[in-house]
């Protein structure tokens, strides 16, 4: 194959790092090297777990399915009550016995279910894991759609990232505006997978040094109520799309909360943001949206506020020690096919909070940072 000249920015820089990259990759990439590693006493075990990631890298998307098989079938809730054999299975889940046995073998061999006894299952470590996690499996039926897209990476990112696509759709404010206006289905999701991100939050960051919090992008205000519930004393207020807020509305009463809480329907972008409150959260908002409209949301943002009060930006953020995947690869993609949005770090956060005119910031990692970090800004 022909060599491809590069045609960036130039000649690639030269370091000490790039001919060490160079060097460690052609001596990987050497053929008998891997072999040579595995049978190696002490370091075989490095390049067996290399070779069995490499592997994960090609062969996800099939975890990824047996996972959301176990799922939809229904066995993952029914192996929670009882042990099944695949006779048993085949019966919730209206399957033949022999293709029962193929997906629980599946979903064993990566963690999601356990053979106690010859024949006999029942939900292993991940399967354990995942049962009780609402958000994670309304994610899991959710990836569906993004799956669709996905069919063709290559053609995604081919195409104008305008174009309408299924996830574009289904988050109506992002890509296709104008196309569909339905908020419940992304709000339903948004509400069912909030709580790992509160309870991260709630256990991050002091909420109770602060009189009064205003969500902005509150969905349902699930995020809301975790903190309103965890620190009585703080007034509530939530801005949302008003179709949205109607919504939350009706769970505020119901959780009994209406009272200290109130609504303002409108949008964060055209409408006045509203004053007087000493703390604001953008929770899981600003990597929906590309860089001039969030530039341009926090100087309104700040502008509203008066010198001194706080903005907390919670949402699981690029280039995350630990969860780095989840970052650039996960939401990389996702919001790509969304036709809005990257995921930032934290440092391209703390930059754009300085441009958008607030004095200080900092970063706080909490002890789940896949879920979210949380950086906070004073104005
Ligand atoms: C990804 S959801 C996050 C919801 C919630 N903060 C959470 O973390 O569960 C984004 C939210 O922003 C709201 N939103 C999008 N565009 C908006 C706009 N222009 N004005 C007000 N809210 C908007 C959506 O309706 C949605 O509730």
């Amino acid at each position: 194959m022909a060599k491809a000249e590069p045609q960036g920015s130039g000649q690639p820089p030269e370091s000490w790092r790039r001919r060490w990259i160079a060097w460690r990759n052609r001596t990987i990439g050497r053929p008998g090297f891997q072999k040579a590693m595995a049978a190696l006493p002490g370091i075989g075990g490095m390049a067996r777990r290399r070779a069995a990631s490499l592997f994960n890298l090609i062969a996800g998307f099939a975890y990824s399915q047996a996972t959301l098989a176990l799922e939809e079938s229904g066995l993952l809730d029914a192996l929670a009550e009882q042990p099944l054999d695949k006779k048993a299975a085949a019966k919730v889940c209206s399957l033949e016995p022999e293709a029962a046995d193929r997906l629980l073998r599946a979903a064993g061999a990566i963690g999601l279910t356990e053979q106690y006894a010859p024949g006999w299952w029942m939900l292993g470590e991940q399967g354990a894991a995942l049962v009780g996690n609402a958000g994670a499996r309304a994610m899991l039926r959710h990836h569906r759609i993004l799956y669709r897209d996905l069919t063709d990476p290559l053609d995604l990112f081919r195409k104008n990232r305008r174009e309408p696509t299924n996830l574009s759709k289904f988050w109506t404010y992002a890509g296709a505006k104008g196309e569909a206006t339905d908020t419940a289905a992304y709000s339903e999701l948004m509400a069912a997978s909030q709580h790992l991100v509160a309870e991260q939050a709630v256990g991050a960051y002091d909420f109770s040094r602060h009189r009064r919090l205003l969500d902005l992008g509150g969905g349902q205000g699930a995020f809301l109520r975790a903190v309103g519930q965890a620190n009585p004393e703080l007034e509530l207020g939530l801005f949302d799309l008003p179709d949205v807020v109607e919504r939350a509305k009706a769970q505020f009463e119901e959780a009994g909360m209406a009272q200290r809480t109130r609504f303002h329907p409108g949008s964060f972008f055209d409408d006045e943001i509203p004053s007087g409150y000493d703390l604001v959260s953008l929770t899981r908002i600003l990597h929906d949206h590309d860089d001039a409209p969030v530039l341009d949301l926090l100087q309104r943002v700040r502008e509203s506020m008066a010198k001194g009060s706080t903005l907390l930006i919670i949402e699981p953020l690029a280039d995350t020690p630990g969860a780095k995947a989840m970052g650039d690869a996960y939401f990389g993609l996702y919001l790509w096919a969304m036709g809005s949005g990257r995921p930032r770090s934290a440092r391209e956060y703390r930059e754009m909070l300085r441009d958008a005119g607030f004095a200080r910031h900092r970063l706080i990692r909490p002890p789940q940072p896949i879920a979210t970090s949380l950086i906070v800004a004073v104005a």
